[in-house]
């Protein structure tokens, strides 16, 4: 499925959080938001995913508008992966991703066995199927936001939205995580601080710099050293990788910052 913003803005607080955001996340294809703190990442995500209400513009699924969709509809066309999503209450690890089924059976059904199956590949394919009786709250935060991946990948979604997915991550979980996502066939919009990261997974690449699209293009396009010194106010080299010959970069702060901190 394709997933489209089309002209959104968001206002909260009398204030315009993000303006005029236009984006296209064409199916199977994996599209990063890169952008500052505060710059209009998640804000952007959560209207896409529909927990915010956008005050202009819109949010179409195969050209469809997201409101116009039935909640249950809309859930088995776009899972997420909140920012920082907490697990409140001690489920097992089965039993939290097993609540990525919801949407595919009425509320007081019990759980299938095809659900039990569709939740342990999910489990599978994160790497925790050794901590499916584990409490999550006794999890350490790599392995919580990994449940909270599988039970994303659970809900069987035809679009991930993923704020922040490799969050404490170690870096061979962070490959592994974002390599699932590209490799699902699903289409994916993930907001990334790693820019490397996104100079090796992304398709397009998306920048936000205060609230506004301030390019977009192939790795290899936007992220330049003017975009980086503009937007991230760094000095970036780029280097190609040896390995995959994307763009990869070297971070250094600029000269007036070097003075600054002198
Ligand atoms: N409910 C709200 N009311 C007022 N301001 C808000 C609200 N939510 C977010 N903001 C502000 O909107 C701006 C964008 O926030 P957002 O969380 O979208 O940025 P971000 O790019 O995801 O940042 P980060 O990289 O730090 O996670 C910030 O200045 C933030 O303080």
């Amino acid at each position: 499925m394709d997933l489209s913003l089309q002209g959104v803005s968001v206002t909260a607080g009398g204030r315009k959080l993000v303006e005029e955001i236009t984006l296209e996340a064409q199916q199977g294809r994996f599209v990063g938001l890169v952008g500052p703190n505060g710059s209009g990442k998640s804000t952007t995500l959560r209207a896409a995913y529909h927990v915010l209400k956008p005050s202009a513009g819109a949010v179409l699924v195969d050209g469809r508008p997201v409101e116009s969709m039935a909640p249950r509809v809309r859930a088995r066309a776009i899972a997420a992966v909140a920012q920082e999503s907490h697990a409140e209450f001690d489920f097992t690890v089965s039993e939290a991703v097993a609540m990525g089924r919801q949407p595919h059976h009425g509320l007081l059904d019990r759980i299938t066995a095809g659900d039990r199956k569709v939740c342990e590949a999910a489990l599978a394919q994160v790497g925790l199927t050794h901590l499916a009786d584990r409490g999550v709250l006794t999890l350490s935060g790599g392995e919580r936001q990994r449940v909270l991946i599988a039970r994303a990948l659970a809900q069987q979604p035809r679009i991930l939205v993923l704020d922040e997915p490799t969050n404490h991550l170690d870096i061979r979980h962070q490959l592994e995580i974002l390599t699932l996502a590209r490799e699902s066939g699903l289409t994916v919009l993930a907001a990334l601080h790693d820019l490397n990261l996104a100079a090796a997974m992304c398709d397009t690449v998306y920048v936000l710099g205060d609230g506004r699209l301030v390019a977009s293009g192939t790795p290899e396009q936007v992220l330049t050293p003017r975009l980086l010194a503009d937007v991230f106010g760094v000095h970036a080299h780029v280097v190609r990788h040896p390995g995959t010959g994307r763009p990869q970069l070297l971070f250094e702060l600029l000269d007036s910052q070097k003075d600054r901190h002198a």
